[in-house]
């Protein structure tokens, strides 16, 4: 559809380790001597995204173990978030909350606020460049020790404000149910940092309940399986609890059958408060463009619903309330420029 692509975008669910390029990875192995089993970005694909033989989101994340050798140290954290605000530019987003799990990238010395730093640093220099507004979200991984998600809870708070704006918890959520998880985000709580929560992707409604009742969560990531549960699903409709959907990756993990059985254009019309991300632009070989298209073709979202769809993610942004103003100001700019009114 026309104007999909320059259509101003925000992306709220995204991981860094899951927008990593290929030119990039075929860069650090080169730099680090550390041998690639493809020599040229085409051949290196298969290893970073999935294809159709993806049954589970436990396969989805199989990809994320070849990638994350190479994210160990300060510059390649930095390298990897600067290019991510790079591709969110070339898609036309205004803002972008970039979220990864530092836990993951400290098998090489570098400490949890080691992490967060050198991937706010990375955003801001992006930020600087190319215009886009970029915070992080630090992740806490469900198959994790809760020591060590407490710690990561912990050092979030250092960054509070300066360039972190909230915690998560994502990983394999059919195996690790998110009530072991209370005593985490009650810290989260008591520290005042906001958080989502991945819930009702791998696992049904139940798991979105227990992120919103028992761990307090303030949007929900996916969220796609609420209709499991529709006294749930009233519930978050009369809440407005913000879902952050990414219908790729959430066809690709089968936590939806497929494209033709994907609630959104329901949920719409219900009235839930929806957002559309990536989740993984290189996993899942997609951009906000893509899903945006998506949309348009399969479910007849028009340019101006796909631009709620944008405000709505504005609107539930981890922001202080006068950045979202301003933001909101430029939004509308851009709409107005555009000639879309909504
Ligand atoms: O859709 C998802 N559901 C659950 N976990 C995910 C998803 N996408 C990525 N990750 C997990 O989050 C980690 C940090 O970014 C990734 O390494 C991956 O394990
Ligand atoms: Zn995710």
């Amino acid at each position: 559809m026309h104007l999909i692509k320059e259509l101003p975008k925000v992306d709220l669910h995204l991981h860094l380790d899951g927008g990593i390029l290929p030119s990039t990875i075929l860069e650090l192995a080169a730099a680090s001597g550390a041998s690639l089993p493809a020599s040229g970005t085409e051949g290196l694909l298969p290893y970073m995204q999935v294809d159709a033989n993806c049954e589970s989101l436990v396969d989805y994340l199989e990809k994320f173990n070849f990638v994350l050798p190479f994210l160990q140290d300060r510059e390649s954290l930095k390298r990897a978030a600067f290019e991510i605000v790079e591709s969110a530019a070339a898609d036309n987003c205004i803002y972008i909350e970039v979220r990864f799990a530092p836990l993951l990238h400290i098998h090489k010395g570098l400490t949890v606020p080691d992490a967060i730093r050198s991937v706010i640093e990375g955003l801001n220099e992006g930020e600087a460049r190319y215009g886009v507004k970029a915070r992080v979200i630090a992740i806490c991984m469900r198959h994790q020790p809760i020591d060590d998600n407490l710690e990561v809870v912990r050092a979030a708070a250092l960054f509070l404000g300066k360039g972190l704006v909230a915690v998560d918890l994502a990983g394999d959520e059919a195996n690790h149910p998110p009530a072991r998880f209370r005593e985490v985000f009650a810290l989260a709580r008591q520290l005042g940092i906001p958080y989502t929560i991945h819930a009702g992707e791998a696992a049904g409604a139940d798991s979105i309940e227990e992120a919103i009742e028992g761990l307090g969560a303030v949007r929900i990531g996916h969220g796609v399986r609420l209709r499991e549960n529709p006294a749930l699903l009233e519930v978050v409709l009369a809440r407005q609890i913000p879902l952050e959907l990414c219908p790729t990756s959430n066809i690709q993990t089968k936590a939806v059958s497929g494209w033709a059985d994907y609630p959104i254009r329901d949920y719409w019309d219900r009235g839930l408060l929806l957002t559309v991300n990536t989740d993984n632009p290189t996993v899942s070989g997609t951009s906000m463009t893509g899903e945006c298209e998506a949309l348009a073709e399969r479910f007849r979202f028009t340019i101006e619903e796909l631009a709620s769809l944008m405000r709505n993610a504005l609107n539930v942004a981890f922001l202080p309330a006068n950045e979202k103003a301003a933001l909101r100001e430029e939004f509308d700019r851009r709409l107005s420029a555009l000639g879309i009114a909504i």
